[in-house]
């Protein structure tokens, strides 16, 4: 084994030490002293942290280490770097865009190819144009002016012709941070499946609980018999959590265990953390990608159609919301109330009261309203128990949250906000309102499916649309694409970077036509004035940005 020897800084190495069975010892000499040193034989390409301004390139069936010159790698200076990855912007002809992602050869020179293994399958084999071209994108927006301009492009997802990791070189790992999502397992399960059976992958590790557990627990092997039927279950097996971000302690776990795919499944904090982690494994030069599946019950994340579990979600507060109609309708001025998740985003409560066609009444935090006064839920209370005899009412747990009394405000350990209970507050204000104001008896029900709705197994459509996300993800990793999440755009898988996700929340826009199809349906107030709405800047130009202002959604308009 011969070295390039770098001229400064080897003892550094002195203190270096990995815990991993995959290690490749080397010996370093320079003219001063001798050095023992140990890296992780899985990685393709790597660097030593603690070797300042040195890093080490290690190929896998070479017997050569050659050592070049880097920026700083310790994680303590990288963290406090103020370097962060630009855009990647491309433009063409009719004002095209593409947002491309980052790929590992934008930072690491030279790096090998492979043929795609997929090539020799016999089920991918047959398949004509299996892989996908390199100049396949997906536009943002598909409702187009004839001479607007083509506009925002993501890079299509998929199989490509070479790939950038060697099978066997692959160690990969998976995460799942944040609330419960049905569907977790089922990504869990097919990116373990699809690096097995589609890539001849099997070295998988699970990260137990979440950000936390790549430092503070330990890891579990996955493999495609250990996942076969977690699809049926509801939760993680993996377990998660929320807080316990810690960047460099993260990342020093991914590089002594000689990780290079990291998949992460998590919402926008998630996605956040992601990002971070992405940064900081570039500015050390090492050759992981850094792979994101959006996972959101309340499907906040900006950008893609929508997020895997939300139509599970939708479907199971049905349930809910059938048990409140009923309860509602059997006695004398029944109200049935249902709170449903939604922190910041109300999505859910919008979709299942869209389909349930029961509901009287769907109060969502991006629509403010008021109990009193003339225009005001009270009174249309009144009104539909004068007229109907009764009514529900959905609310989302983020609605009205500037109503209740003022007091402290505390966070969970990722710093969102802690909301507090709308449901129980609104119910207490409707019956004092007319037992004691209106003197007018009630029976008010009140449901809390929030927690319900989400740890259940997704359905059968989530399920299809998890394993396409999965093994979206696998192809990008494979194909050496980092920085990116995997998400469906118009109906298409592509990767998108992790700027443009955790950029700002996915909110419905209230002056869009789908609000105005839940107001015309459930006949209820608005609560705003026209000219509050046209002057909602934050609104408007989400509109704008997600194009649905006209019928450009496919799920969602
Ligand atoms: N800005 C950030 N930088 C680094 N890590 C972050 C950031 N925001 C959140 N995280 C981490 O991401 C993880 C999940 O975040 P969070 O609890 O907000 O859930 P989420 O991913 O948004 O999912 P959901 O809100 O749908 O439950 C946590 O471990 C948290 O510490
Ligand atoms: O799981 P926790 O920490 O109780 O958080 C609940 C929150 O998580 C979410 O389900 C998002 O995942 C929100 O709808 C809800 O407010
Ligand atoms: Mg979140």
């Amino acid at each position: 084994m011969d070295f390039v020897v770098a001229p400064s800084s080897s003892h550094s190495l002195l203190n270096h030490s990995h815990n991993n069975n995959n290690i490749l010892c080397c010996y370093f000499n320079n003219k001063k002293n001798r050095s023992h040193f140990s890296v992780p034989s899985s990685a393709g390409i790597f660097s030593l942290r603690k070797f300042n301004s040195v890093s080490f390139r290690y190929r896998r069936g070479c017997s050569r280490i050659v050592c070049t010159r880097r920026r700083v790698m310790d994680s303590s200076n990288s963290a406090t770097s103020p370097e962060v990855s630009k855009p990647k912007i491309v433009t063409g002809p009719g004002g095209y865009v593409l947002e491309d992602v980052p790929h590992l050869s934008d930072y690491i020179p030279d790096l090998p190819t492979y043929p795609n293994p997929l090539q020799d399958n016999p089920a991918y084999s047959v398949v004509k144009q299996y892989f996908v071209h390199v100049d396949d994108t997906v536009p943002q927006k598909v409702v187009v002016h004839k001479d607007g301009p083509r506009g925002i492009h993501f890079r299509r997802a998929g199989p490509r012709q070479r790939v950038y990791f060697d099978s066997d070189e692959v160690h990969a790992c998976i995460v799942t941070c944040g609330g419960l999502c049905p569907g977790l397992n089922t990504v869990i399960r097919e990116i373990v499946c699809g690096l097995y059976h589609m890539y001849g992958v099997k070295k998988v590790l699970g990260i137990d609980g979440g950000y936390r557990g790549f430092y503070a627990k330990n890891t579990v092997n996955l493999n495609p018999k250990f996942v076969n039927d977690i699809h049926k279950r509801g939760g993680t097996v993996l377990g998660t959590s929320r807080g316990g971000h810690d960047t460099s302690k993260i990342v020093d776990s991914i590089q002594d265990r000689g990780i290079n795919q990291v998949y992460i499944i998590g919402g926008d904090g998630t996605q956040r953390g992601a990002s971070v982690i992405f940064e900081e494994i570039r500015r050390r030069g090492l050759k992981v990608s850094v792979a994101g599946i959006p996972k959101t019950i309340d499907n906040d994340i900006p950008v893609i159609d929508k997020s895997f579990g939300f139509d599970t979600a939708v479907e199971e507060a049905q349930r809910a919301i059938n048990a409140a109609h009923v309860e509602a309708d059997s006695i004398e001025n029944g109200i049935g109330l249902v709170k449903l998740m939604g922190r910041y985003s109300g999505f859910i409560a919008m979709h299942a009261t869209l389909a349930s066609r029961d509901v009287d009444c769907c109060l969502i935090p991006e629509s403010p309203f008021y109990l009193e006064g003339p225009g005001g839920l009270y009174e249309y209370i009144e009104r539909q128990l004068k007229e109907n005899g009764h009514m529900v009412i959905v609310i989302a747990e983020g609605a009205g949250q500037e109503l209740l009394s003022e007091s402290m405000t505390l966070k969970d350990a990722s710093g969102n906000k802690l909301l507090k209970d709308v449901g129980l507050w609104i119910s207490t204000k409707i019956k004092d309102y007319f037992s004691k104001e209106r003197k007018i008896p009630i029976n008010l029900k009140y449901i809390d499916p929030t927690y319900m709705i989400r740890a259940i197994p997704s359905n059968a459509s989530d399920n299809v649309y998890c394993t396409l996300l999965a093994q979206s993800a696998v192809h990008g990793a494979m194909s050496g694409y980092t920085g990116f999440t995997s998400g469906l755009v118009n109906g298409r898988q592509t990767y998108i970077p992790f700027s443009r996700i955790i950029e700002k929340q996915n909110k419905v826009v209230i002056t869009d036509r789908m609000w105005a199809r839940l107001l015309s349906s459930t006949n209820q107030p608005s609560f705003w004035s026209p000219k509050v709405a046209i002057g909602d800047k934050d609104n408007e130009e989400e509109a704008n940005d997600k194009g649905i202002c006209g019928e450009e959604d496919p799920h969602f308009n």
